[in-house]
């Protein structure tokens, strides 16, 4: 039997590359908030026990929009950088959840995550002692940019991985690592790297091109797009969309 997983969910960000007048996990994406897929994916999963949200202190959605949709799932005040407010969210857990040895972190703002995703990254991961992340080998070329917007040099791209999520982690390590990280001043910009620095090596479990993030205003139609061709190759055979 699979260890029961605690899973949290940042989405106390300011979506200041998305822009516009609402947080970028609240925007409409085939009939719901775009939060509410990230959440259901992990939700459904047989291994996940319980949801955490993180919140930005101002949010004035999540309260009328997504929390009488999901009264189960627990939320907590984020902070001012993305390690902060998975921090809170831990201290929280930690808390409220005593038992629990497993969580993992996946951002409000990846909305297309398949199940079968989720489901091999938990698979691999409760397995490796320094907990796992879904990631990219990266398939670009690689420039260093210089002054005025020109190319200082091409970076050599063999063994480069772009990290995403979910990162599945021990909850006790991933705390010590993370609150040093923090103390240090620095902090890490996912998960995996608060582990790293602490002499941790995560598995990389490969993940997918489809679990983009939504960042910019044009990752929403591709998020839809993406969503919509999932849907139609689950059809049965004749039925319309
Ligand atoms: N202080 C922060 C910053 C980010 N996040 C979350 O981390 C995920 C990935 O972050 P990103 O895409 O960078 O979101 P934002 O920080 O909102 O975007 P931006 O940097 O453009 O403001 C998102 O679900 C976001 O809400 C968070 O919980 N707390
Ligand atoms: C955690 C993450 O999604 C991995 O790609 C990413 O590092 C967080 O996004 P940010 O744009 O760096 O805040």
């Amino acid at each position: 039997m699979q260890p029961a997983i605690h899973a949290l969910i940042p989405a106390a960000g300011q979506s200041v590359r998305f822009g516009g007048t609402t947080y970028k996990q609240y925007a409409h994406l085939l009939g719901k908030p775009v939060i509410a897929h990230s959440i259901d994916t992990v939700q459904r999963h047989r291994a996940i026990s319980a949801v955490t949200v993180a919140l930005a202190p101002d949010d004035g959605i999540y309260g009328e929009l997504i929390r009488p949709e999901y009264p189960e799932v627990r939320t907590v005040a984020g902070g001012d950088c993305r390690a902060r407010t998975v921090m809170n969210g831990l201290e929280d857990i930690r808390a409220a959840d005593p038992g629990c040895r497993w969580v993992l972190v996946h951002d409000a703002a990846r909305p297309c995550l398949s199940p079968e995703l989720l489901d091999s990254l938990i698979l691999e991961g409760l397995q490796a002692d320094d907990g796992a992340i879904l990631a990219m080998p990266v398939s670009d070329t690689l420039k260093r940019a210089g002054d005025e917007g020109r190319i200082e040099r091409t970076e050599d791209r063999e063994g480069l991985w772009a990290a995403q999520t979910p990162q599945l982690f021990p909850l006790d390590a991933l705390m010590d690592n993370l609150s040093a990280a923090l103390r240090f001043g620095a902090p890490p910009t996912d998960e995996a790297e608060a582990m790293e620095r602490a002499g941790c090596r995560p598995l990389l479990v490969r993940g997918s091109s489809t679990n983009i993030k939504i960042t910019h205003p044009d990752d929403l139609p591709l998020a839809e797009a993406l969503m919509r061709s999932r849907l139609k190759a689950q059809r049965p055979a004749g039925h319309a969309a």
